[in-house]
C-alpha cells in the first residue's frame, strides 16, 4: 500500500479552460477513488482527433474546464470499495465506451454502447454526478470518462481493463482508441475477405482500417485522401490504390470516379474523415444492392448527412461503428496478446513523441499533416 492511498494527490494536469484554447499545463488535485472507482498514474496518453475536436468547441457535448484526453497506458495507484477487477500496481488502459456487463446495452450482445455511464461521462462526471478534480479550488470537469491529459486520473471500475504488464505502456496506450477502433470497425464487418473496400481519409483511423482489410483478406482497398503524401503511407499499410480527390479532372466527383474504376462500386467504404460531405461520398461509392459504408469519423456540431434517399432503397447500406465496435473490459487483453504475437502494428503508427510540457506542440504536430499518432511521456515535464 503507498503513502498516497485515500488521500487527495497534487499533480500536473493539462487543463483546457475554454473552447479553442490550448491546453494549459496545471497543478491539480485529484480525489482518492471512491466506490467502484479507480484511480491511475497515467505514464502515457495519444493524442486522438477527437480531442482537437472538444478542444475547438466543435463537440456539442463539449464542457470546460476539462482535462482532455482517451488513449491512456498508467498503472492503478488504488481502488475504491467493491472494485473486484483491478488492484493497486496493474497495467491498464482506460477505456472511454465502458462495459459493465449488466445493462441492457451490454447483455443485448448487439452493440458495444454500455449504457452504465455513458449519461455522467457526457456531462463530464463521475457516476456520482460529482468530480474528481479541482485547480485552484475550482471542479474541472472529466472528458470521456477518461482524461488521460493528467499525471493522475479517477475511472469508473466498468472503464478500465488490466493488460499484459509486459506490453509497453508506451504503445498499447494507443489500443484506448484509434488502432482499436479501425481494427473492430473491419474484423466485426462480415464480408470484407475477397471484397473490395475503399477507405475516406488516411490518418491514424483510415490506416488502421487498410491494414486490417489487408489482415482479414481484401481484394482491393483503395485510400483515399486529399494529403499526396498519404499516398506513402497507405501503400505501406496494404492499400493496392490510392486517389487524391483533389487532383481529379474538373466537376469528376470521387464517387464517381471510384464507381467508374471499380465496376459499379465498392463493396465496402468507410469514412474515417468526419466531414459530412465525404461521408455522402463514401455512402455513393458503394456498389448498388449491396454496398456497405461505416461511417467512423466524427462531425462537427449542426453538421448532419444527406443522400438521396434512392441510394438506400437499391440496396447501399449506411452504418456507424464506435470504438470499433469492441467491448473493452472482454477485448482489450487479447488485443495486446495481438501486438505482442506481431498479429497487429502500433510502432508503425506513432510518428511522434512529445514530453507533457510540450502536449500543445502534440497537438499542432497533429495539425502538420504529417503525424500518424503522438504519444505524450506525462512523466517529462
Ligand atoms: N467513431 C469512433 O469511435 C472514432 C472516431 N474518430 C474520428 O475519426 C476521424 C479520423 O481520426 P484521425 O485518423 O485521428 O484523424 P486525422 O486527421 O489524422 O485523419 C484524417 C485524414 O483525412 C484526410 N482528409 C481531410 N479531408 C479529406 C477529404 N475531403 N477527403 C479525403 N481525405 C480527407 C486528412 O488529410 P490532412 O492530413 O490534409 O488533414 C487526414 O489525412 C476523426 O473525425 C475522429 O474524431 C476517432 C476515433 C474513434
Ligand atoms: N460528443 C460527440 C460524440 C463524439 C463521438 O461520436 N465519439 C465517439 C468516439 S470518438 C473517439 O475518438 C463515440 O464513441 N461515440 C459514441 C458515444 O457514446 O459517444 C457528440 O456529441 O457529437
Ligand atoms: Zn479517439
Ligand atoms: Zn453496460
Amino acid at each position: 500500500m503507498t503513502d498516497t492511498v485515500g488521500k487527495t494527490i497534487k499533480c500536473k494536469a493539462a487543463v483546457c479552460w475554454g473552447a479553442g484554447e490550448p491546453l494549459k499545463i496545471e497543478e491539480v488535485e485529484v480525489a482518492p477513488p471512491q466506490a467502484h472507482e479507480v484511480r491511475i498514474r497515467i505514464l502515457y496518453t495519444g493524442i486522438c482527433h477527437t480531442d482537437e475536436y472538444t478542444r475547438s468547441g466543435k463537440d456539442p457535448e463539449g464542457l470546460f474546464p476539462c482535462i482532455l484526453g482517451h488513449e491512456g497506458g498508467g498503472i492503478v495507484e488504488s481502488v475504491g470499495e467493491g472494485v473486484t477487477d483491478v488492484k493497486p500496481g496493474d497495467h491498464v488502459v482506460p477505456l472511454y465506451t465502458a462495459e459493465c456487463r449488466e445493462c441492457k446495452f451490454c447483455k443485448s450482445g448487439k452493440t458495444n454502447l454500455c449504457g452504465k455511464v455513458r449519461a455522467t461521462q457526457g456531462a463530464g462526471l463521475m457516476p456520482d454526478k460529482t468530480v474528481r478534480f479541482k485547480c485552484n479550488g475550482k471542479d474541472i470537469y472529466h472528458f470521456m470518462g477518461t482524461s488521460t491529459f493528467s499525471q493522475y486520473t479517477v475511472v469508473a471500475d466498468v472503464s478500465v481493463v488490466a493488460v499484459d504488464p509486459k506490453a509497453p505502456l508506451d504503445k498499447v496506450c494507443l489500443l484506448g482508441c484509434g488502432i482499436t477502433t479501425a481494427w473492430g470497425a473491419v474484423v466485426k464487418q462480415p464480408g470484407i475477405k475477397g471484397s473490395s473496400v475503399a477507405v475516406f481519409g488516411c490518418g491514424c483511423i483510415g490506416l488502421g482500417v487498410v491494414d486490417t482489410s489487408r489482415l482479414v483478406g481484401a481484394a482491393r482497398i483503395i485510400a483515399v485522401d486529399t494529403n499526396p503524401n498519404k499516398e506513402a503511407w497507405a501503400r505501406k499499410f496494404g492499400a493496392t490504390d490510392f486517389v487524391n480527390p483533389a487532383k481529379l479532372p474538373e466537376g469528376k466527383r470521387i464517387q464517381d470516379y471510384l464507381i467508374e474504376i471499380t465496376d459499379g462500386g465498392l463493396d465496402y467504404t468507410f469514412d474515417c474523415t468526419g466531414n459530412v460531405h465525404v461521408m455522402r461520398a463514401a455512402l455513393e461509392a458503394c456498389h448498388k444492392g449491396w454496398g456497405v459504408s461505416t461511417i467512423i469519423g466524427v462531425a462537427a456540431a449542426g453538421q448532419e448527412i444527406s443522400t438521396r434517399p434512392f441510394q438506400l432503397v437499391t440496396g447501399r447500406t449506411w452504418r456507424g461503428s464506435a470504438f470499433g465496435g469492441v467491448k473493452g473490459r472482454t477485448e482489450l487483453p487479447n488485443l495486446v496478446a495481438d501486438y505482442t504475437n506481431g498479429k497487429i502494428k502500433i510502432d508503425e503508427y506513432i510518428t511522434h513523441r512529445r514530453k507533457f510540457s510540450e502536449i500543445n506542440e502534440g497537438f499542432h504536430d497533429m495539425h502538420s499533416g504529417e503525424c500518424i499518432r503522438c504519444v505524450v511521456d506525462m512523466n517529462e515535464l
